[in-house]
């Protein structure tokens, strides 16, 4: 029995797949309870040519989580890189990038922002206007048209992933899937190959699934758009989530402020003078009532 180091590149329910020394495997666990993710380093044992056991899961470097009706239940581990897509049409919502950058901020994990479908020349001025509120935050912003710049788009993204284990995100109808093909050729059969290992049926696509990339790391791409779960977030973690409350944390009256209604707090005083958005603050409150609700 050989023992090896994989990564998990796909699961649904108790079965995984795992990639170890260049080759797909089909993972069951020990236990019946898991608690693995995509992207998680795996020691396995294998039990025939393509069939291994899931021992033990090393240490992860980061963890993202996902929503899932007042809980967090694992979406990806050891991710370095966070892309949300966005287009200049259809619209794209401010929560779900906020929050896409909360769940970024709170994992350790370096966030990116993709405005795609810039050949939509009627709506890019707009979008960019609109993407000011996080470029001007930090996050970077990189410009593609996956249709009408194919080669300009890889060149821009290629080393960004490169050496990166990265996830894109991106509600529908941005271009999410444009993307990821023109960076993974083959995507098509691998997810192919990845459905018959985990025997999902007509599922097809509806699995989280990692891609290993020609040119050195990986991507992970999450289908539909993956409410990130931010309930075990404490009040702490959130409001350091949020990158424009930093220069004022530790100037509020009280030391265990909230910054909802307490009097002399400074991130209000900041809200007030305009230096803080106010839909930011907004959703800072409400993850906050939200993570107060959680079921255990
Ligand atoms: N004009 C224009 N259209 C694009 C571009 N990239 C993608 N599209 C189109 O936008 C639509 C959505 O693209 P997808 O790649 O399927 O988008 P997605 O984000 O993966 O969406 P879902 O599959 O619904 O999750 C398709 O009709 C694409 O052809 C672009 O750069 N410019
Ligand atoms: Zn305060």
């Amino acid at each position: 029995m050989s023992k090896l180091s994989g990564t998990i590149i796909a699961g649904h329910g108790r079965h995984y797949v795992a990639v170890a020394e260049g080759q797909k495997l089909q993972c069951v666990t020990r236990q019946r309870k898991t608690n693995i993710a995509v992207g998680d380093i795996v020691n396995i044992v294998k039990t025939s040519d393509d069939q291994a056991v899931i021992e033990s899961t090393a240490e992860r470097k980061t963890l993202l989580y996902r929503s899932d009706q007042y809980k967090s239940k694992l979406l990806a581990a050891n991710l370095t890189r966070l892309f949300i897509v966005v287009a200049t049409e259809p619209g794209f919502a401010d929560d779900l990038i906020s929050r896409s950058l909360v769940a970024a901020e709170a994992a350790g994990i370096d966030a990116h922002l993709i405005l795609n479908k810039t050949d939509v020349t009627g709506s890019l001025a707009k979008a960019r206007e609109r993407l000011l509120t996080y470029t001007s935050l930090g996050y970077p912003l990189h410009e593609v048209s996956a249709r009408a710049e194919p080669g300009h788009a890889v060149a821009i993204l290629m080393p960004l992933l490169q050496g990166q284990s990265s996830i894109f995100i991106g509600q529908s109808g941005m271009g999410k899937s444009s993307l990821i093909n023109l960076l993974v050729p083959d995507a098509d059969i691998a997810v192919r190959e990845i459905s018959a290992a985990l025997d999902t049926g007509k599922h097809t696509t509806t699995f989280t699934r990692l891609y290993q990339l020609a040119f050195g790391g990986s991507i992970i791409d999450s289908p539909g758009f993956q409410e990130f779960g931010l309930y075990h977030l404490s009040e702490g973690m959130l409001e350091r989530a949020f990158r424009e409350f930093g220069p004022y944390l530790g100037g509020c009256k009280f030391y265990n402020c909230r910054h909802l209604i307490e009097p002399q707090c400074a991130i209000l005083a900041a809200l007030g003078e305009g230096k803080i958005a106010r839909f930011r603050h907004t959703l800072y409150g409400q993850l906050l009532h939200e993570s107060a609700q959680t079921l255990y």
